[in-house]
C-alpha cells in the first residue's frame, strides 16, 4: 500500500468572501473609541489558535492610546503543554512586547488568576478613587464574555454576568461594567466592560478567512460548511492523519470522511444519501470542542508577524475597501447577522 501524502498547500479559493466587517462591528468600534479615555487598561483578546490572523489592527489604531494587555484565549484548544508550545508562546510574547501577553483557558483557574494579578497590579498603580476600568475587546467569538465571566467567578465566586455562545455576535452592544475585583482601603474595585466582537476590515487571503471561519469568528452560514471541513481536514492531515480515525482512514478527500461520519451517525437524507452539510458542521464542531486534536492554524516563526504586517501594508486593506466588500456581501444576500 502506498504511504499517505497530505496536501502541503491549500488552494487559494476565489469563492471565499474576504470581508465580514458588519454594521454592528463599525458601530461597536466607534462607541469603544468614544469611551476609551475613561478606560485604564484595554484587554485585547486573540485566539490562541490564530495568533496572527485574529489580530485586529483596528484596535491598535483606535484604542492604542491606552495601555494594553494581550490575552490569547482558548489555550486548551491549541496547546498540548509541550516545550514546542512554550517556545511558540515565547515568540508571541516577543512580538507583543512591550505589551504583556498572557494565555488563558476559561476552565483553568491558574491562567485566569494571571489576568487578575495583572489587573490588580495595574489598579494598585492607579491613583483614581473611582476604581479601575478595563475594556475587553477582540474579534467575534474569541471568548471575551467568557473571559469576563471567568475573571468574576475566580475572583469573587460570582455566577455568569455576560451571555456567551458558540456563534459570533452574541454580544451586540457595550453593556454596563461588571466588578471583577473588590476594592480595599477606601478605594473602589476593578470593573470590566464587555464589548461586541469587531472583525478585521479586510482579510488579505482566502486561507486567513478559512482560519477565522474554522475558529468560529465568522457565522457558519457565510462559507459552505463542507469547505470549512475540508480546510480542517487539510490541517488534521498535516498534524496527524489518525485524528479522525473514528470516521475514516487517512484521505485528502473530505467527502470520504463526511460520508463515513454521516453513515455512522445516521445523518442521511431521503434515499439514504449522506447529509454532507450537517456532517460537515458536526466534523468542525468536534474539532472546535477539542475532541479531534489540539493544534494551532497559524505558522509562528520569529519573522512571521513582520511578513504579515508587510503583506497588509502592501495590500492597503483600508476601511473603504472593507465597506465596499461588506456591501457586496450583503447584496449577495449572504448575511444573516452575526
Ligand atoms: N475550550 C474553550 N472554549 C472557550 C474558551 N473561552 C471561550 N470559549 C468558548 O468560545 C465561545 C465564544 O465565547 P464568547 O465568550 O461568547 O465569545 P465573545 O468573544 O464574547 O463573542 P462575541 O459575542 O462574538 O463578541 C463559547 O462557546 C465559549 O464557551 C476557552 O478558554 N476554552
Amino acid at each position: 500500500m502506498e504511504a499517505f501524502v497530505p496536501r502541503q498547500v491549500y488552494p487559494n479559493l476565489s469563492s471565499i468572501p474576504r470581508s465580514y466587517y458588519l454594521g454592528h462591528h463599525a458601530a461597536g468600534l466607534s462607541k469603544m473609541r468614544s469611551l476609551v479615555s475613561q478606560i485604564d487598561l484595554v484587554i485585547e483578546c486573540r485566539d490562541y489558535r490564530t495568533p496572527i490572523v485574529s489580530r485586529n489592527p483596528l484596535f491598535e489604531a483606535n484604542l492604542g492610546e491606552r495601555p494594553r494587555l494581550i490575552v490569547y484565549t482558548k489555550q486548551d484548544l491549541g496547546s498540548n503543554s509541550t516545550s514546542e508550545d512554550r517556545k511558540r508562546e515565547n515568540t508571541i510574547r516577543k512580538w507583543d512586547a512591550p505589551s504583556t501577553s498572557l494565555f488563558t483557558d476559561i476552565k483553568s483557574r491558574s491562567t485566569i488568576s494571571k489576568v487578575l494579578d495583572f489587573a490588580r497590579a495595574h489598579a494598585n498603580h492607579s491613583t483614581s478613587l473611582f476604581g479601575t476600568r478595563l475594556m475587553v475587546v477582540g474579534m467575534p467569538n474569541v471568548g471575551k464574555s467568557s473571559l469576563l465571566n471567568a475573571l468574576r467567578n475566580v475572583s469573587l465566586g460570582k455566577k455568569k454576568a455576560a451571555r456567551t455562545g458558540d456563534q459570533p455576535g452574541v454580544t451586540r452592544k457595550i453593556g454596563t461594567s461588571v466588578k471583577i475585583i473588590e476594592g480595599d482601603e477606601g478605594r473602589e474595585g476593578v470593573y470590566v466592560l464587555d464589548t461586541p466582537g469587531v472583525f478585521v476590515p479586510y482579510v488579505p487571503d482566502a486561507e486567513s478567512m478559512l482560519k477565522l471561519a474554522l475558529c468560529g469568528s465568522v457565522k457558519d452560514t457565510i462559507i459552505p460548511p463542507t469547505t470549512i471541513a475540508d480546510y480542517l481536514l487539510f490541517h488534521l492531515n498535516l498534524n496527524d492523519p489518525t485524528l479522525y480515525n473514528m470516521f475514516s482512514g487517512p484521505t485528502n478527500d473530505i467527502f470520504v470522511v463526511l460520508e463515513a461520519l454521516a453513515r455512522k451517525q445516521g445523518r442521511l437524507k431521503k434515499g439514504g444519501l449522506p447529509d454532507f452539510e450537517s456532517s460537515a458542521l458536526q466534523f468542525v464542531q468536534r474539532w472546535r470542542s477539542g475532541q479531534m486534536g489540539r493544534f494551532i492554524l497559524d505558522t509562528v516563526t520569529e519573522d512571521a508577524l513582520t511578513k504579515r504586517l508587510e503583506l497588509l501594508t502592501s495590500y492597503g486593506g483600508s476601511l473603504h475597501q472593507a465597506r465596499k466588500a461588506a456591501k457586496q456581501l450583503r447584496k449577495e444576500a449572504y448575511l444573516g447577522g452575526g
